[in-house]
């Protein structure tokens, strides 16, 4: 049987929280057994790059990331995010590594290909990007790997990956080793049949019923890459994918993906 691994990724109404990210990493200290945490900022990232007077540009929940843009939000998420993660759960415990995909080569990214849309210094994974073997070993030693969403490819060349993309990708990497299952947290209870009915929470949601409650526009912005990626996570071998609130953690209201 294969060991279980819990990772969970965390975003950025929660992580730019102060009292919110203190009680999140507090629960997730709490988590028994092997676990990684991959964390976006996507919000916090915003609001940096308009206080220096850059237009922040998402298309599709994807940030548009030229080079000015990249520089501030290598300095986010893989600085100030990263370790201030790092040395929350250091105090609560847990012995955390913080690492972009360049450390250690843990992730190497590919430049996401000129198409509709340039998305700039923005990198996609693929099946070899992950190094699943180099994570084993990290876990082995007791460590609990930190992932930022910043990765490099190769080349000297950093790239700027969404989060929900860079935890899917390692769960998936880790699914041949492990019995994996994959934490979505963010500041709402699940997946909403209406955003601002914080109760309406979908309880379980398949590849069928995504394409419909995104063509009618339930389902739209950053919930679009969520569930695209935790849907190809499912397909790839992780053996549950769960979305739900940060601050509960294991609760009953929450959305859980299935294949059919
Ligand atoms: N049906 C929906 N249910 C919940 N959230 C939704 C839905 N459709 C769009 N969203 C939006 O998606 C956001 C989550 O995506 P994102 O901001 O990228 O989160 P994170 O930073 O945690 O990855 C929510 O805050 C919400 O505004
Ligand atoms: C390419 C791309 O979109 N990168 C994301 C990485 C951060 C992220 O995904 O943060 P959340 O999980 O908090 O949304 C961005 O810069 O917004």
């Amino acid at each position: 049987m294969k060991p279980r691994l819990k990772i969970v990724k965390i975003g950025g109404g929660i992580i730019d929280h102060e009292p919110a990210l203190r009680e999140f990493l507090r629960l997730f200290a709490e988590i028994a057994g092997l676990k990684i945490l991959v964390h976006g900022g996507g919000k916090g990232a915003s609001e940096m790059l308009a206080a220096l007077g850059q237009v922040p540009h998402l298309v599709n929940g994807r940030r548009i990331t030229d080079a000015a843009t990249l520089e501030v939000v290598t300095m986010f998420y893989a600085g100030k995010i990263n370790k201030q993660v790092v040395a929350g759960l250091q105090k609560a415990g847990v012995n955390a590594l913080g690492l972009s995909g360049a450390d250690a080569n843990v992730i190497q990214a590919l430049k996401r290909p000129v198409q509709e849309v340039d998305y700039g210094f923005v990198g996609d994974l693929n099946e070899s990007s992950v190094n699943a073997d180099i994570i084993h070993q990290f876990l082995q030693l007791g460590l609990t790997p930190v992932f930022c969403p910043i990765n490099h490819d190769g080349r000297g060349q950093l790239l700027n990956t969404n989060a929900d993309t860079v935890a899917a990708s390692v769960a998936k990497a880790l699914s041949r080793q492990y019995a994996v299952e994959l934490h979505f947290c963010f500041e709402k209870k699940g997946v909403l049949a209406d955003v601002n009915n914080d109760e309406s929470v979908i309880k379980k949601i398949t590849p069928a019923e995504y394409i419909e409650l995104k063509q009618r526009g339930v389902i739209a912005n950053g919930m679009l890459p969520k569930l695209e990626n935790a849907f190809e996570a499912l397909r790839y071998g992780v053996e549950k994918v769960i979305i739900e609130h940060a601050l509960h953690i294991g609760e009953a209201l929450k959305t859980e993906l299935c294949l059919s």
